[in-house]
C-alpha cells in the first residue's frame, strides 16, 4: 500500500466536517461517512442523512449511542440512506420519530465487513477500498488541539471504546527532526472548530486508543 493516502484530496469521497451537537450520535456520523466514501469512490458525491439513523434505526439508541455494525444492518432494513438535504440533521434530541419520505431517493448498501485488529491490513484496506468506520477511546480527543496524538495506553485503553469516527487516510509526520511518526487521519463530528479543522491525527502502529479494535466498512450492491 502507498506510504501516504488522504481521501480528502479525492473530490466526493469525504464530505465536509459535520457537528453532532448535543446528541450522542457519533455512531451515525461514522456510519454515514463510510457509506459516503463508498459512493464517492463510484463518483457519486453525497452527503447522507445521520438523522434518518437517529430517528429510524431501532437497533441503536439515537442520542444515547450506537454501533456502526448495527447501523449498517438497519440501513439495509430501511432500504438505504436518504441525503442530508432530504432528511436534515437536528443537533438536539427530538422525539419526532422516523420521517423518511417515499419520494426521496435512498442510497442502499448490501452488507459490511469487520476488519481485523491489524494496522497493516487496515492501511491496505483504506488505500484500496476507502474510508472505514472505527470505534475509539475518545479520552485524548477531549484535550486535543493539533499534532499527532499518542497518549499512554493506561490513559487511553484500547479496550474502552466510547466514540465512533472515520479513518480517511494515513501518513507520517517528519516535523520532529529525524523522527518519523506514522499516523491515521481521522474525521470527527465535533465541528470544524475542534482539532485540525475537525480532524484528528493519531499515532499509527500500536493500536493507540483502540483505533484498530473495532473497524468496519460498508459494501455497496
Ligand atoms: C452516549 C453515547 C455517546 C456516543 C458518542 C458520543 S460523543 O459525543 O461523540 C463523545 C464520545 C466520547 C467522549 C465525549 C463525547 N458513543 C457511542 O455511540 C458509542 C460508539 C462506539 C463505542 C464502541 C465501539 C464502537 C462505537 N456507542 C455506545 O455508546 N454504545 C454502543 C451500543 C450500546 N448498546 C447497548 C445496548 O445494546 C445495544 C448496544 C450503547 C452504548
Amino acid at each position: 500500500a502507498p506510504e501516504e493516502v488522504d481521501w480528502r484530496k479525492v473530490p466526493g469521497v469525504v464530505s465536509k466536517v459535520k457537528n453532532q451537537g448535543s446528541c450522542g450520535s457519533c455512531w451515525s456520523f461514522s456510519t454515514t461517512g463510510a457509506v459516503e466514501g463508498q459512493y464517492g469512490l463510484r463518483n457519486k458525491s453525497l452527503s447522507l442523512s445521520e438523522e434518518e439513523l437517529v430517528d429510524c434505526d431501532t437497533a441503536d439508541e439515537g442520542c444515547n449511542g450506537g454501533l456502526p455494525q448495527y447501523a449498517y444492518e438497519q440501513i439495509i432494513t430501511l432500504g438505504g440512506l436518504e441525503t442530508e438535504s432530504d432528511y436534515p440533521y437536528n443537533p438536539f434530541p427530538s422525539k419526532k420519530g422516523c420521517r423518511m419520505s417515499k419520494k426521496a431517493p435512498k442510497y442502499p448498501i448490501k452488507g459490511f465487513v469487520n476488519l481485523p485488529n491489524n494496522e497493516e491490513i487496515i492501511k491496505a484496506w483504506v488505500a484500496y477500498r476507502g474510508p472505514v468506520s472505527i470505534g475509539i477511546n475518545a479520552f485524548a480527543m477531549q484535550f486535543y488541539r493539533h499534532g499527532v496524538s499518542r497518549p499512554f495506553s493506561f490513559l487511553c485503553s484500547p479496550k474502552q471504546l466510547d466514540h465512533a469516527v472515520l479513518i480517511v487516510g494515513y501518513g507520517h509526520d517528519t516535523s520532529k527532526k529525524g523522527k518519523v511518526v506514522p499516523y491515521w487521519i481521522v474525521k470527527n463530528s465535533w465541528s470544524t472548530f475542534w482539532g485540525e479543522k475537525g480532524y484528528y491525527r493519531v499515532y499509527r502502529g500500536s493500536n493507540v486508543c483502540g483505533v484498530a479494535s473495532d473497524v468496519s466498512a460498508p459494501l455497496l450492491p
